[in-house]
């Protein structure tokens, strides 16, 4: 049965999964519904689909109190973290299942608290795709012998810039001319400063030992032109180091184009009925 998906967030990643799906790259579905507080971003995409959406919204409460919510089986979520937190719990709560691209959303414990419930007790189900990064099915399977994972994220200038990092300091990352470590701490604190930069920690965070426990480094190289993740671990029975350099989507420098791909990839595997492959 064809699905009905509705994609919150219209930029490089929701653009590229409705092109995906609209050239039946992904069996299964069709885009149903787009929603995006900029009424720019919906005309633009709309108007590069062949198959036209069923209704475009670009405020949450006319799409929830609209006759075509009803008709919706899966929510694409690929806007922000603060957008993740506020539609998220709603969706659920009404019988949509989920993809959720900003995962530094569960590093609120009150929200990834009440998503488990919803999953667990309501019968919901929420994809999180491995965005940027890769190794979460190692750190799965060895997560109860972690000593230590250390995630260190070196991005350019302009992939980091306007993060509340630099805003809180009244900085500039435009005057960052030397290679330079800005920041080590954990997942927790790292998603509070750069948001938009770093969801990749909370994949790691919940694959292996959570977001207090993960380690994280930001480093900003002037040079660079990849969004480059280092993952490295140790554990009881051996360690590994995963070294993944991507290059950024063309319609926004802070997102890897592998996030994109991951993103169309997750989404395939939860509406199609397959062989899985990898834990
Ligand atoms: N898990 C991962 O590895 C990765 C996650 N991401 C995250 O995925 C999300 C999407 O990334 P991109 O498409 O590159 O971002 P983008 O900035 O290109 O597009 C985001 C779109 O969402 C819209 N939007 C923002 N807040 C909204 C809200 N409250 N309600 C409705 N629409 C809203 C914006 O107007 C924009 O059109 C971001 O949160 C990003 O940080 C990005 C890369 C990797
Ligand atoms: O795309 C990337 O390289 C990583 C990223 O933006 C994120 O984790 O939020």
């Amino acid at each position: 049965m064809t699905k009905n998906i509705a994609i919150i967030g219209c930029g490089a990643i929701g653009y590229e999964i409705a092109k995906s799906i609209d050239d039946r790259n992904i069996p299964n579905c069709r885009v149903c519904v787009l929603f995006d507080t900029e009424r720019e971003q919906l005309d633009y995409l709309e108007s590069d689909l062949t198959n036209k959406p069923d209704a475009m919204f670009d405020r949450f409460d006319d799409f929830i109190t609209s006759d075509i919510f009803s008709k919706i089986d899966f929510v694409v979520e690929a806007a922000s973290i603060e957008a993740a937190r506020r539609y998220s719990i709603k969706l659920l709560q009404e019988g949509k299942d989920m993809m959720i691209m900003s995962t530094g959303s569960f590093s609120d414990p009150t929200f990834s608290k009440e998503i488990l419930n919803l999953i667990h007790n309501g019968g919901r189900r929420v994809y999180l795709p491995s965005g940027a990064i890769g190794g979460a099915d190692i750190l799965r399977a060895v997560k109860g012998y972690i000593d230590e994972v250390i995630l260190t994220t070196t991005k350019s200038v302009n992939s980091i810039k306007g993060a509340p990092y630099f805003l809180k300091r009244g900085q500039n990352a435009d005057s960052i001319f030397d290679k330079t470590t800005i920041f080590e701490g954990s997942a927790e604190e790292a998603i509070k400063e750069f948001p938009s930069n770093i969801n990749v920690s909370a994949l790691v965070s919940l694959a292996g030992i959570g977001f207090q426990d993960t380690r994280v480094r930001v480093v900003v190289d002037p040079l660079i032109e990849t969004n480059r993740h280092e993952i490295a671990v140790k554990w009881k029975y051996g360690e590994f180091y995963i070294k993944i350099n991507n290059r950024p989507s063309p319609s926004n420098p802070k997102t890897s184009y592998l996030a994109v791909l991951s993103a169309i990839e997750c989404l395939r595997s939860a509406l199609v009925n397959d062989i899985q492959i990898g834990s």
